[in-house]
């Protein structure tokens, strides 16, 4: 089974800043996910749910350029992209926060900031504006911060890359509520403000569509289910159904 999530209005929009046409990847010979379409928005959310082992990590990394596609296609504002070449998904404007975060602890805030600053694009005291509260911590080291400030940072170096899409996988990972529901109220943000996508891949299913535009869940390497956040907020009970691996959603 295949699903499209079309945040983009036909009459408006032509193309997509994001697009999968029947994406499929896996590490090795083994399929991790197969026959993926999605299309998004600049500016939108796409939260991408499922149990574990379903595949999600692999979509990001096969979007990111650091697993090879095998099979489909990956299009930013239109312009297929050659898959397995994370330098050229870079360049397209595809940014990945892993979710070990790979901050370099050693170093400070701002200097994990500067490495990543790009000629031209903002300077990494202008990332406080988005997020303030790495001001108090901006000469430590950035392994002595917070877990949720280390995503924070880890979330500002991503955005200092100035990505058009940007790919965010298990952000709430070892995080408190609270803490993980500020983070996503400024992943809205992030997306309104700078007009770039978001691909949000999470285990925390109701945050995560509280904040995204649209959703897609993945069973077993297949879209069981996607469209409109607000809709699939309202079919609580087959997304856990999904999440217990319930017999009547196997993609088999
Ligand atoms: N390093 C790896 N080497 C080989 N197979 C892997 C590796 N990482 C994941 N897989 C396999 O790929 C499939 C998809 O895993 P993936 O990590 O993409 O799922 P996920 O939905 O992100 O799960 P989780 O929420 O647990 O991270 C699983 O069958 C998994 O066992």
């Amino acid at each position: 089974m295949t699903a499209t999530v079309e945040t983009t209005n036909p009459t408006t929009t032509t193309t997509a800043r994001l697009e999968c046409v029947k994406l499929s990847g896996g590490r090795g010979s083994a399929l991790a996910f197969r026959d993926v379409d999605l299309k998004l928005a600049p500016g939108k959310v796409l939260a991408v749910l499922g149990p574990n082992g379903a595949g999600k990590t692999t979509l990001l990394l096969t979007l990111a350029g650091l697993l090879p596609s095998k099979g489909g296609n990956v299009l930013v504002d239109g312009a297929r992209l050659r898959g397995g070449r994370p330098a050229l998904a870079s360049r397209a404007g595809l940014v990945l926060v892993p979710d070990n975060r790979c901050l370099f602890v050693g170093m400070s805030v701002e200097d994990n900031l500067k490495v990543a600053a790009k000629r031209g694009g903002p300077k990494p005291r202008e990332l406080l504006e988005t997020f303030p509260a790495l001001e108090r911590r901006w000469d430590l080291a950035a392994g002595a911060l917070s877990g949720g400030e280390q995503q924070m940072l880890a979330m500002a170096r991503a955005l200092i890359q100035q990505p058009k899409v940007l790919l965010v996988d298990e952000m709430s990972l070892g995080l408190a509520p609270l803490i993980v529901e500020q983070l996503f109220e400024t992943v809205g943000k992030i997306a309104r403000d700078h007009g770039c996508s978001v691909v949000l891949v999470e285990q925390y299913a109701k945050l995560a569509l509280d904040a995204a535009d649209d959703g897609l869940v993945l069973s077993r390497g297949r879209v069981v289910l996607a469209g409109p956040a607000g809709e699939l907020a309202g079919q609580v009970e087959r997304l856990e159904n999904l999440y217990f691996d319930a017999p009547e959603d196997k993609a088999g």
